[in-house]
């Protein structure tokens, strides 16, 4: 598991630690680290040149004492001071002490950002709000377009970490050299998309940590360990059913793409009920066909209801049930958060950012502007677990000290027409498998990112190939077991 902490916590932690520890020696500590990284990417660091663009914060301090490691090693450094007669007074003297130079902004600092082999981005770190200011842009945009390889410490600057959105112009760093611990932007996108690779430096900080994070993603081995492997003594019915209410007379290819994902995700059986039977029994003849109201078909043990479904009376049946329930697509535009809350079994809500607007009575803008705060705020008003479909998709739990999950798989293929009617049966067969809510909507999404990047090989997808691949996605988890 990958986990992530917000700025008050990791500041918290840093006092803590610092309150045991010699004047300096955290930054210190975590400078050696950076320029740890930086020998490395460099290669030969005699000889080699380096320029730092320098803010006003303990960040342009990390930047200045890794600067002056590598100068004390061979490498040619130049400081560009951004916020001249503000830069860390430390970090500055001892990068000069070792033969480094400071540079204002003007011409000779473009001249050695165009020349440098590496620049090291100390503008901003967790201190820093509201997107590079107006004076730090041009050197960055410099620093992008020269050739050099481009690291961020602890943060690109510009983004905000605590919660991965960008409000305004930020530098893309090739490589990230964070300290601590991994702090929510640097798992979510858009901050997530101008990290390049993240390194993590340890500096102590762990036994200083709260045990639960504010945000964590699934990696390969937790997806591995959750996913269920049929015993001997499984028949269908343990393995649970998963209903499907899906599809109408104007979109039946909904019914067919949600099908498709729930024979996929480990329940030992689907039931669809909707007016797409035909069109779902010529793709898929194991599925079990019920006409009529979800209330009189047979039991199952979960239902997943909402794509292409047109009015009827499916998600008044599905609510009424005692059965976990996924709610999506066209069912959340008219959802009653009283209903949801009323409910004994769980719930799973799986809106793109038009309906989680929609949810929450607010604008989509607001919702792009702060995914992590909608995800978490439809979950507690509604009593649900939410996964917010985006370029990283979030998955909250009603509880608020649960870690929001971030799903690390997706792919901008992914954005395509009736993905999210596969995702909806695959998450509704994971939850009759017997999954907790939280788990279903997590490893629905990795395995459905996972499968779209396998199918997509860098080429577009149709949604009926994300769903062809969930076998693949899920061997791939397992090693094939
Ligand atoms: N606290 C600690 O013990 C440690 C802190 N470390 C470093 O310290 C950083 C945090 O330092 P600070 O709290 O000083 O904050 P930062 O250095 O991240 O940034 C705050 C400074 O930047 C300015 N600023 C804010 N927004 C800006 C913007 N949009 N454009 C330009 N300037 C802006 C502020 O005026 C302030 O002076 C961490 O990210 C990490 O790099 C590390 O050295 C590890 C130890
Ligand atoms: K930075």
């Amino acid at each position: 598991m990958r986990t992530a902490y917000g700025v008050e916590t990791v500041r918290a932690a840093e006092r803590a630690l610092m309150a045991e520890l010699p004047e300096g020696a955290l930054m210190r500590r975590a400078a050696a680290g950076l320029a740890a990284v930086c020998a490395g990417l460099l290669g030969r660091v005699y000889g080699s040149r380096l320029v730092l663009l320098v803010g006003s914060g303990d960040n342009g301090g990390d930047a200045l004492y890794a600067g002056a490691y590598l100068a004390r090693r061979g490498a040619r450094v130049g400081a560009v001071l951004l916020a001249a007669g503000r830069a860390h007074a430390g970090g500055l003297a001892a990068l000069l002490g070792a033969g480094g130079r400071a540079l204002d902004t003007g011409a000779e600092a473009y001249a050695q950002l165009a020349a440098a082999d590496l620049v090291l981005d100390g503008i901003t770190g967790i201190g820093g709000h509201g997107g590079l200011r107006p004076d730090a842009v041009p050197p960055a945009r410099a620093a992008r377009e020269s050739g050099a390889v481009v690291v961020a410490v602890d943060l690109p600057s510009g983004v905000e970490a605590g919660d991965g959105t960008v409000r305004g112009e930020a530098l893309r760093a090739d490589v990230t050299v964070t300290f601590g611990a991994y702090k929510p932007g640097l798992l979510i996108d858009p901050a997530a998309g101008y990290t390049g690779a993240v390194r993590l430096v340890d500096i102590g900080l762990g036994p200083y940590l709260p045990d639960v994070p504010e945000a964590e993603a699934l990696q390969h081995a937790d997806v591995a360990r959750l996913l269920p492997v049929p015993a001997g003594e499984s028949d269908k019915y343990r393995r649970g059913l998963v209903g499907v209410v899906a599809g109408s007379a104007k979109y039946p290819g909904a019914a067919v793409l949600a099908v498709a994902g729930a024979l996929r995700g480990g329940a030992g059986g689907v039931r669809y009920v909707g007016p797409g039977g035909p069109a779902v029994l010529a793709r898929f003849p194991e599925t079990l066909v019920s006409e009529g109201t979800p209330a009189e078909a047979g039991r199952v043990q979960a239902w997943a209801v909402g794509p292409g479904l047109a009015e009827g009376p499916g998600l008044d049946d599905v609510l009424a049930s005692d059965v976990p329930v996924l709610i999506d697509a066209d069912a959340l535009r008219t959802l009653d958060a009283a209903a949801v809350r009323a409910r004994t079994a769980p719930t799973v809500l799986t809106p793109h950012a038009g309906e989680a607007a929609a949810l929450l009575g607010a604008e989509r803008a607001e919702v792009e502007a702060g995914r992590l705060a909608a995800v978490r705020e439809i979950a507690a008003r509604y009593g649900a677990t939410v996964l917010l479909k985006g370029s990283t998709t979030l998955v909250a739990g009603p509880a608020p000290d649960v870690p929001v999950r971030v799903n690390p798989t997706g792919t901008s293929w992914l954005a395509t027409a009736g993905s999210g009617d596969v995702l909806s049966g695959l998450t509704g067969s994971l939850l009759a498998a017997g999954f907790a809510p939280r788990d279903a909507a997590s490893v629905g999404a990795y395995l459905h990112g996972l499968a779209a990047r396998l199918a997509a090989d860098g080429a577009p997808l149709a949604a009926h190939d994300v769903a062809d691949h969930l076998p693949a996605a899920w061997r791939n988890v397992t090693g094939g077991a």
